[in-house]
């Protein structure tokens, strides 16, 4: 717990590190305000004690310079607003781009950690809601303490006891922000865990909606639906009224300043007094919202404060990512491809998804040589999808090794495990975007006369005239449907172009009716053609695919392993 929170702190201190210069830069800006804000006041009140104390004359001078001290505050406040903006901007930006490097380097291994509606709420959302901490509370906290201060020396150096009266009632902020600020803090922390909590209900049920609707649950479901919102509304209201709490306690103190330098300078104002004298004390009045604001400010942007710490709790519950090999792109081991594909050979590995629970893979061995082609069978849960997860390098063995092409994986770059792998899953990911954008997903660099080879070869061609707008046919959510073997045809194709020597598949015709099965089948036999592969499977159907090797899996172990002639 007490690590936890260390690597948190350190994470929010790293996030302010990398946001520093933008900080420094609105706090700079905010302070030549509150510089300008002090001129400003002066002149006017200059102004206001020519025309009360200096016989109705108005200074030309000073009302120059309370226009032109007007028109610099505009613009030092506008450019301000457009740093905290871009700053916000920049942040969220960098922030996402880490996060999705981190998601696609955990890949599938990740969705069995965390729920898809907590990682794209985290990666939206809440990423999103992190603009007011980079824009608001970093300047605010970092000028807060500073800018007040100047002030009230300031209107001590003019007035000794105004200045006196303002510090005290300065004083009692901090109290008042130890026990609402807190209170806030908590409060929007459980407002978000609850947002979070609806999100993950919602897309749940919008996944599931054909089970609730069948099962005769809607009502039910609709009302526990019901129950988080308005869970989530009382924890709104209840930010919102510490919110309002912090902000009145503020505007007490302020009130309680104003009047008391009033009263007490009530003497020097009402009894015709100096001009130097009335300025000086209406300096003092006219200060007393200039010295609170940078506090109204930062207890504005405390609630911001806590997203930061609500976000990076969520970030920190990310599985920490395997270790890369090092070294730039230039100086990686390269794994030796042939004509007939590659090596692939596996010792001893062990892995296990969660302590105290069995080992998912437990000393698994065996060894294929360039252009094998294995089958993987075995009972549900027997391991074959970790293997996979494994080999594709999503998640590191406890123990043991892989080879590929002759090298270590763990030492083989990401870009380079990627280059010799291809992956067909038992359905494929449709993008919203053409079929062409969809089948040169990951080399888009493919020619046209390559493209057309990958269609026939996968046998799109087949389906190509039935489509409204061919290869252009927008594919995807609200775009054009396809069947299951339509779009695993798809896949091939992605295989077919990209080329790569090590072929893996889970179940990939695991949703097909036994007709479009065979079909698929045809289609894989040339891609086996000059490559090594990995089919995990249970249809009966892929015995005598071509295999050389088959390989049987059972609570993790490989119980059997038999090389045909
Ligand atoms: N995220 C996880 N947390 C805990 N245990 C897990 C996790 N993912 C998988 N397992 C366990 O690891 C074991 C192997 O699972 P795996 O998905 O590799 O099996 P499989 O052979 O691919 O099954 P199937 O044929 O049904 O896909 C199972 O006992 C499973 O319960």
């Amino acid at each position: 717990m007490k690590a936890d929170k260390k690597m948190l702190k350190g994470w929010v201190r790293q996030q302010n590190g990398a946001n520093r210069p933008a900080t420094m830069c609105m706090a700079l800006i905010g302070m030549c305000n509150v510089l300008a804000g002090m001129v400003l006041v002066w002149s006017l009140a200059s102004i206001l004690a020519g025309l009360l104390a200096g016989g109705g004359r108005l200074d030309a001078r000073w009302l120059g310079m309370f226009i032109l001290m007007s028109v610099v505050r505009v613009i030092l406040g506008y450019v301000q607003e457009h740093l905290a903006v871009s700053s916000g901007e920049l942040a969220r930006k960098r922030l996402r781009r880490e996060l999705l490097s981190r998601f696609f380097a955990q890949g599938p291994a990740l969705l069995r950690h965390q729920h898809s509606a907590a990682l794209a709420s985290l990666l939206t959302d809440r990423i999103e809601a992190l603009e007011g901490y980079f824009a608001r509370w970093l300047p605010a906290s970092t000028l807060w303490v500073v800018a007040q201060w100047s002030v009230v020396l300031v209107v001590f150096w003019q007035n000794h006891r105004a200045g006196l009266i303002l510090g005290g009632c300065c004083l009692s902020l901090p109290f008042f922000q130890a026990v609402f600020g807190i209170a806030t803090a908590i409060a929007s922390r459980r407002q978000l865990l609850a947002l979070n909590r609806l999100q993950v209900r919602f897309l749940d049920r919008i996944r599931g909606i054909a089970t609730i609707v069948l099962s005769g649950n809607a009502e039910k479901d609709a009302q526990g639906l019901g129950q988080a919102a308005d869970e989530l509304r009382q924890r709104t209201m209840k930010v919102l009224r510490l919110a309002f709490l912090t902000s009145a306690s503020t505007d007490v103190a302020m009130i309680v300043a104003l009047v008391w330098i009033v009263i007490d300078q009530r003497h020097g104002l009402m009894h015709g007094g100096s001009v130097a004298q009335t300025t000086s004390i209406l300096f003092a009045v006219l200060m007393v919202p200039e010295a609170f604001a940078p506090f109204r400010a930062l207890s504005a942007a405390y609630q911001d404060r806590a997203q930061i710490t609500s976000s990076g709790e969520a970030i920190q519950k990310l599985p920490t990512l395997p270790e890369m090999a090092a070294g730039t792109s230039a100086d990686q081991p390269r794994a030796e491809r042939t004509a007939r594909g590659i090596e692939l050979d596996v010792q001893g590995v062990s892995y296990q998804w969660v302590k105290d629970r069995p080992l998912a893979l437990d000393d698994v061995s065996f060894q294929l040589k360039a252009g094998d082609v294995a089958l993987l069978t075995g009972p549900s849960g027997a391991g074959k999808s970790t293997l996979i997860e494994m080999l594709l390098g999503f998640i590191r063995p406890l123990e043991g090794s892989i080879r590929l092409g002759g090298v270590d994986l763990q030492a083989l770059g990401p870009a380079e495990i990627t280059q010799q792998i291809s992956w067909i899953g038992q359905k494929p990911v449709i993008f919203a975007g053409t079929l062409r954008e969809n089948i040169m997903f990951a080399t888009p660099e493919a020619s046209e006369k390559q493209l057309q080879a990958a269609l026939e070869a996968s046998s799109i061609t087949g389906y190509l005239p039935l489509l409204p707008d061919g290869l252009e046919t927008r594919l995807g959510e609200g775009g054009f449907g396809l069947s299951g073997g339509q779009a695993q045809r798809i896949a091939i194709a992605r295989a077919f172009l990209k080329d790569a020597p090590l072929l893996i598949m889970d179940e990939p015709t695991a949703h097909l009716d036994p007709m479009t099965e065979q079909d698929i089948l045809m289609s894989l036999r040339g891609l086996l053609k000059g490559r090594t592969a990995l089919i995990s499977t249970h249809s009966p159907q892929f015995h005598n695919i071509g295999e050389t090797v088959r390989l049987t899996m059972e609570t993790g172990r490989l119980t059997e392993q038999e090389t045909l002639a």
